[in-house]
């Protein structure tokens, strides 16, 4: 079973401790978005293998809470190497700012040591699972496969980081990296052993003489340098609270520039040896045959990694780097002992047997050099893998290579997936209390500051506008630059109009941006602006698309959607009463609207007005689609309207007259009567986005109520323990694939059939999608008790929103008709 991170924070150890006031001051002008007001406040210190003390800060302000962790040098004299948090900040900076390696952010690093007696910096803080016994005991073997797989990811991503374009150019040295370790270690081996301290042991003096003649050469010319972790292990990774990827690489002290096989070497040495002093077995040099089921051989372990980081196959020095890898183990072991041995030991009393855990990593070595053959020729072939079946399940069973078969997104989709994810995790879900906390002030009608930022950070990492569907932006291409025209303007437009994907495609994305209600807007996905892009994509015409869907594009500008009227039943939207009547050059538009959602943000200019302009024509062709400038005289927005009282601010939803509002006539989408035929085309690819989303919501829904029930106990255990949670959850999940599996499928025929083709399979996700995310969003406010219920968790305003899909873009009963009307249909043929 794996630990929770907040599980190995426990007592501060009184020789670390320090001055809190002092920290709070400097935490609080220097750590951005640090709680100011701090009503509570709790440190504690992590416990597991830190060799740099790391405390866990707790601060509280009335309602809002936020983790932190701070991690220092130890008191007292350190040799001038040791302990460099500096560096650990610098790579964790460049990392984290510059690429996809998970790593904790950090947001200061302070190298006074008057603030609290040693340098430290602050870093975020990692809600997630720890699996200190590389056996995964208590895991299914399904989900070792996994988390090994996830761990080997994981080492190659920072491989494969390019040290020179993030500004770790001279980190360290790259070339003679093995060399300079050897006698790094052999010189730190005899100060540890011989008399008075630990015993030495001549069998490692011939190690450290093997060793130096059978370094690669790979290791002199820097063939495999870069970065390297320097501890890289298992339990040195976080993993998601529940879902099976690594979010956060820890401990970087030892990191620097180097030989990268020594980072693959040491993180396979568990097959060998327990690193752990607990164990004293040794092995025979051969790794071990008998593997906890699911945990991949070394070989495999090998192959994934390989194959993750573009690596040849290390058959030929393989013997060295497994060889290194115990020297330097086997020194690290004297060096405890011979502390311990001198009384001033870190380990506790398990140092004591750390002298014979040296011997045996040296005799374990030895036996390894001896065998003739260390791996198999070339790495184990491609099995067919239960885990690449398809989208379902953990996050890491789609991030490998995918096969064919139905649902199982593309590598360029995949990429896109992870990119969003990392962006969520950095960026989203850390802001989400900020701009809550706007939305509930008196300045709510604003736009956040950081928002803007963000739509540009996402535009720079190639997240914008996702949504557009190839062939949609195939039109507009078309309609502006069939003639031949300007390439550079042509290049411009182009970079706006997304990533060429299809529905399909864009449903593992969108879905992901529904986890959160703050997301779709700063990729440029959001409702309904998504919808009025799609309709000027698809019937604008060339000054149409320029004068309104570029700004649209660039997210200079947002949008309104304005057909409901309070007056008429609008789910029938033949009964729609608004005029648009033609008077020369323009058209007069007279009604009332209500639920125009986005018009009350401060960016909104553009308004598509469903009315009326011909009452005589037959029912379908009396409705018109018109362009209005939000800012035209007669417009009037009368209120904000709210559901279960959010208002949805800025965004809002709009109750709005017109009063002889004069438009110009060529501002007529597609021309006159055309209104439902846009309405159609409309409202098929933006009800799935919503139905996107709401699987997004209620995966949200799923880890929070997981997580909450992982760490809440009541009537004596923990919630997850409880028979009623189990059904539940399980019941939530079944409800939640099936529910996934429809909209993707309802997004593959839009794509293969086309709109018209697709409207039952669309009409049945939609009824589907919001019923199912209400389900799951419930259950997980239920889990969350009265907390659940309150504005300090995402679930309500999830569940509000949820609920209004029952009724906005067409009521489940309208949709359950047409699903209806499709049957008989078919029976009738
Ligand atoms: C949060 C939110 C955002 C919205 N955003 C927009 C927007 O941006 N632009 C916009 O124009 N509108 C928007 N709407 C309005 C929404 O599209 C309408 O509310 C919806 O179409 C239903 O229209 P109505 O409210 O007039 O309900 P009515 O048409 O009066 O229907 C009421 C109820 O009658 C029943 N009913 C209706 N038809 C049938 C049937 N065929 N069989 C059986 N029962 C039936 C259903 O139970 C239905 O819920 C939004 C609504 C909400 C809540």
């Amino acid at each position: 079973m794996a630990n929770r991170t907040s599980d190995l924070a426990g007592r501060v150890d009184p020789a670390q401790s320090f001055d809190i006031e002092a920290l709070l001051r400097y935490a609080s002008a220097n750590v951005h978005g640090f709680p100011s007001n701090i009503s509570n406040f709790t440190l504690s210190q992590f416990g597991h293998g830190q060799s740099n003390p790391t405390f866990l800060i707790e601060a509280r302000s009335g309602t809002f809470a936020k983790k932190y962790v701070l991690r220092k040098k130890p008191h007292g004299k350190l040799l001038a190497s040791a302990h460099a948090v500096e560096r650990e900040y610098e790579v964790l900076h460049a990392l984290g700012t510059h690429t996809q390696v998970p790593v904790p952010k950090v947001f200061c690093l302070c190298t006074d040591s008057s603030v609290i007696g040693t340098p430290f910096y602050i870093m975020e803080y990692l809600e997630g699972r720890i699996f200190i016994d590389p056996n995964l005991p208590d895991v299914s073997p399904k989900r070792r496969r996994d988390i090994c797989r996830a761990v080997s990811q994981a080492l190659a991503s920072i491989h494969s980081a390019n040290v020179d374009a993030i500004g770790l150019g001279n980190y360290g040295k790259r070339k003679d990296y093995c060399k300079r370790q050897v006698e790094r270690w052999a010189k730190q081996y005899l100060l540890s052993t011989g008399e008075g301290k630990s015993r030495r042991n001549p069998k490692m003096l011939e190690l450290v003489d093997w060793l130096r003649q059978h370094i690669p050469l790979e290791d002199s010319l820097g063939e495999t340098a870069g970065l390297v972790h320097g501890d890289f292990r298992i339990d040195n990774v976080v993993f998601h609270p529940t879902e099976d990827r690594v979010i956060g690489i820890l401990d970087w002290e030892l990191s620097t520039l180097g030989n990268q096989m020594s980072d693959v070497a040491y993180s396979c040495l568990s097959y060998f040896v327990n690193i752990s002093l607990e164990d004293l077995d040794g092995s025979d040099g051969f790794e071990r045959s008998s593997f906890p089921e699911g945990i991949p051989s070394l070989p495999e372990y090998l192959a994934d990694y390989c194959s993750a980081a573009g690596r040849p196959w290390p058959v030929d020095q393989w013997k060295f780097y497994i060889a290194f890898s115990l020297f330097r183990g086997a020194s690290i072991f004297a060096g405890i002992h011979s502390r311990w041995i001198m009384g001033n030991a870190s380990g506790g009393e398990r140092a004591q047997f750390a002298g014979e855990k040296a011997d045996s990593f040296i005799k374990t070595a030895w036996l390894f050099i001896q065998r003739k053959s260390v791996l198999p020729l070339h790495p184990p072939s491609e099995t067919i893998r239960e885990d690449k079946i398809g989208i379902f399940g953990s996050e890491s069973q789609i991030q490998v290579t995918p096969t064919s078969g139905k649902f199982v997104p593309s590598e360029k989709v995949q990429d896109l997936r992870d990119k969003l994810i990392k962006f969520m995790e950095d960026h989203i879900y850390p802001k989400e209390s900020d701009f809550y906390k706007l939305a509930q002030s008196t300045m709510r009608w604003t736009i956040h500051p950081d928002e803007e930022k963000l739509k540009d950070l996402a535009k720079r990492e190639g997240l914008w506008n996702l949504w557009i569907p190839f062939d949609s932006a195939a039109r507009a291409r078309e309609v502006i630059f069939g003639s031949g025209n300007d390439s550079l303007v042509e290049n411009k437009f182009n970079r706006l109009l997304g990533a060429g994907l299809s529905n399909l495609e864009y449903g593992y994305l969108c879905e992901i941006m529904g986890r959160s209600i703050c997301a779709p807007q700063i990729f440029n996905c959001g409702a309904p602006d998504t919808g009025n892009m799609e309709v000027l994509l698809r019937y604008g015409n060339e000054e149409q698309i320029k004068e309104w869907l570029v700004p649209l594009l660039e997210g200079k500008t947002r949008s309104g959607f304005a057909m409901t009227e309070p007056q008429v039943a609008s789910s029938d939207a033949t009964n729609i009463e608004c005029s648009i009547k033609r008077h020369g050059d323009s058209y007069i538009i007279n009604g009332k609207k209500w639920w125009t959602s986005g018009a009350m943000d401060p960016r909104c200019k553009l308004l598509i007005v469903m009315g009326k302009t011909d009452l005589t024509a037959p029912k379908h062709k009396q409705q018109s689609m018109i362009l209005v400038d939000i800012n035209t005289p007669g417009i009037t927005i009368k209120r904000p309207l709210t559901v279960f009282g959010f208002d949805d601010a800025p965004h809002g939803h709009a109750e709005i007259f017109f009063e002889n509002v004069s438009v110009p006539a060529n501002n007529i989408l597609l021309g006159e009567g055309r209104g439902f035929e846009i309405a159609q085309g409309r409202l098929g690819p933006g009800r799935l986005h919503h139905c996107m989303r709401l699987i997004g919501a209620a995966e949200r829904g799923m880890q929070m109520m997981v997580q909450r029930a992982l760490e809440r106990r009541a009537f004596g255990k923990l919630i997850a323990e409880h028979g009623a949670f189990l059904s539940d959850v399980a019941k939530c999940r079944i409800e939640l694939e099936k529910t996934r599996l429809l909209v993707l499928e309802a997004a593959d025929q839009l794509d293969r059939l086309g709109n018209k083709k697709a409207r039952a399979t669309i009409a049945m996700a939609k009824v589907a999608a919001p019923n199912m995310a209400l389900m799951v969003l419930d259950t997980a406010m239920q889990v969350h008790g009265a907390a659940g219920v309150s504005g300090d968790t995402v679930l309500a305003h999830l569940w509000a929103t949820a609920r209004t899909l029952r009724i906005a873009d067409g009521p489940d009963e309208v949709h359950l008709g047409t699903i209806a009307k499709t049957e008989l249909r078919k029976s009738r043929l």
